[in-house]
């Protein structure tokens, strides 16, 4: 049977709700026939202000949603992909049906001075918890410290008003997704800030049982961006990364068909860089990952990784 009515579960941020605001728009394109209505959740990483590593860490963002899906109480979840582990399966019983085009993948410095990286004096502080953040930043700008700060993007521009940091990093694609992209004072190349595996990348997840909902959905998908995804997952997979692990990378297809991923594991303090990016050739884009991951692991990344408290 056709799908009429699909419901959509989304935690109740800003930018949650535009992702579900895009996925209403672009369903609505390509089937006008079928309803949406939003299930709104809150998730344990969005009411928690601690360090994400006491909630167990990764999955903190996704596990409400997903048992909504599971009961049935919704249809289609859209995740951030950079917030769904890739160390394990998807929760038993669901699947990806779509990624959607994907974003820039970039992360920006907001600084209501509007001073670029290179020009903020020693000292100034930086927002962010993120140890992927902190440890390029520890490398590149060993002058500026980074304090931690937790919560949505809106809060987190809220405590920068209210004088609690001097700057924030935050993705980019996050930023334009609540319209917040003029407070952008620069955005930082994927060479000085290596982003996030799954970066700006929207994912709809359906149950697997579910026939209409993916079928509805399937539509949606962008080719390119679903090899990056593949990539990009299988590099993280085979590292077995802990929420504590400073990784990074991207792929990118080209228009030409051809398939590259950088991929980066850094030590806490930055000190430590390893650094492998490969052409995929022949390869499949998790074969490609895989042979990534392998890279850095013949530079000592596994043990690096294990080092390091979690
Ligand atoms: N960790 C929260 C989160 N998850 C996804 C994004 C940005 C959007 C994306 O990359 O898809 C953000 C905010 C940020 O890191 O600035």
């Amino acid at each position: 049977m056709a799908a009429e009515l699909i419901r959509i579960v989304s935690r109740s941020s800003p930018m949650a709700l535009a992702q579900v605001e895009r996925v209403r728009v672009e369903l609505a394109a390509l089937h006008p026939g079928i309803r949406t209505e939003v299930v709104p959740v809150t998730t344990s990483g969005d009411r928690w202000m601690g360090d994400l590593a006491a909630l167990g860490g990764k999955g903190a963002f996704t596990k409400e949603v997903d048992a909504a899906l599971l009961a049935g109480e919704a249809d289609l979840a859209v995740h951030c992909l950079k917030d769904v582990p890739a160390d394990r399966p998807l929760p038993a019983g669901t699947v990806f049906a779509a990624y959607l085009e994907r974003d820039d993948i970039r992360d920006a410095l907001v600084h209501p001075g509007g001073l670029t990286l290179d020009l903020l004096p020693a000292g100034t502080r930086i927002g962010t918890s993120s140890v992927r953040r902190i440890a390029q930043l520890a490398a590149s700008h060993p002058e500026l410290e980074c304090v931690p700060i937790r919560g949505n993007a809106n809060s987190r521009l809220a405590k920068l008003d209210a004088g609690e940091v001097d700057a924030l990093l935050l993705a980019v694609s996050g930023l334009e997704r609540i319209g917040q992209q003029d407070r952008i004072a620069e955005v930082l190349s994927v060479e000085a800030m290596c982003p996030p595996i799954g970066a700006g990348i929207l994912a709809l997840q359906c149950r697997e049982d579910d026939t209409a909902t993916i079928d509805a959905v399937s539509g949606l998908g962008h080719p390119g961006t679903w090899r990056e995804a593949a990539a990009e997952r299988m590099f993280l997979h085979v590292l077995q990364g802990h929420c504590n692990a400073p990784i990074a990378g991207y792929a990118k297809a080209e228009r030409d068909g051809r398939l590259s991923l950088r991929g980066r594991v850094f030590s806490p303090d930055g000190k430590r860089i390893m650094d492998a990016h490969e052409w995929a050739g022949s390869l499949s884009p998790e074969d490609l990952g895989t042979s990534c991951a392998l890279a850095l692991k013949r530079q000592g990344a596994a043990e690096l990784i294990s080092g390091i408290p979690h």
